[in-house]
């Protein structure tokens, strides 16, 4: 895909992975919607990518394990910029001490992105078709007895990517899904 000029949406990109994702975007030309729960560090992250980047960067306080949060971010992302492109799926945590809050936040959240972004993506519903990457993990194909909880929110992750990129309807809708499988980064390395 050609990035220049393309519309992204990064969830969970005020910090860390995410916010590296969206720095790597704008630097290929594309315009970047920051779409974090965290208020203070999305603004403080923007206006920092804003001494470069100007009006091609935008933050939008979202909570992707709130349905009306979803829609209510993405609605004002495709109003910002016109379109969108491009779906990063990232916001994440490992939070072992609340196993259905981790399911939620790391798989439904992915799912529901993924399905309010395709009402605004599908060729076949007026959008220009486009990518959504999904943050998946390694322990999402190597088990760890430590976070059994992140372990499964990641495998679903996969599971979800693989049975939507198998989908023969692509002919129709033209988005792609793709999940990334990092290792252990250091994750605290902006905090
Ligand atoms: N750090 C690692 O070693 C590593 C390895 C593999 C995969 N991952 C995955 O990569 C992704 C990013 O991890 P990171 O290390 O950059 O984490 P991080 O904690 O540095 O950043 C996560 C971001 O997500 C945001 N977020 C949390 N809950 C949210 C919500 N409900 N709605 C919107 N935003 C929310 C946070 O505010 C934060 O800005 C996660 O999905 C994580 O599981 C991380
Ligand atoms: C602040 C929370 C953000 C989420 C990041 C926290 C942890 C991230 C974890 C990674 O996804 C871990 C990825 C790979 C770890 C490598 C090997 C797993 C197996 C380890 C083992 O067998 O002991």
């Amino acid at each position: 895909m050609i990035i220049q000029d393309k519309v992204a949406f990064v969830t969970g990109g005020a910090q860390g992975i995410g916010r590296a994702i969206c720095e790597a975007l704008l630097k290929k030309g594309a315009k970047v919607i920051i779409a974090d729960i965290d208020a203070a560090k999305g603004t403080s992250t923007t206006s920092e990518l804003a001494t470069e980047y100007a009006d091609n960067v935008t933050f939008i306080e979202c909570d992707v394990t709130n349905q009306e949060s979803v829609e209510d971010t993405l609605g004002k992302a495709k109003d910002t910029y016109g379109r969108l492109d491009i779906i990063s799926n990232n916001a994440g945590a490992m939070m072992e001490n609340d196993p259905i809050g981790t399911i939620n936040l790391n798989l439904c959240g992915v799912i529901r992105v993924a399905a309010v972004a395709m009402s605004y993506m599908r060729a076949d519903k007026g959008g220009s078709g486009g990518i959504i990457i999904n943050t998946a993990s390694l322990t999402g194909v190597k088990p760890s007895y430590n976070c059994p909880a992140y372990c499964a929110s990641k495998s679903g992750v996969i599971g979800f990517t693989r049975s939507f990129a198998m989908n023969p309807d692509f002919d129709l809708h033209k988005v792609r899904m793709n999940c990334l499988c990092p290792g252990h980064l250091q994750w605290l390395m902006y905090s």
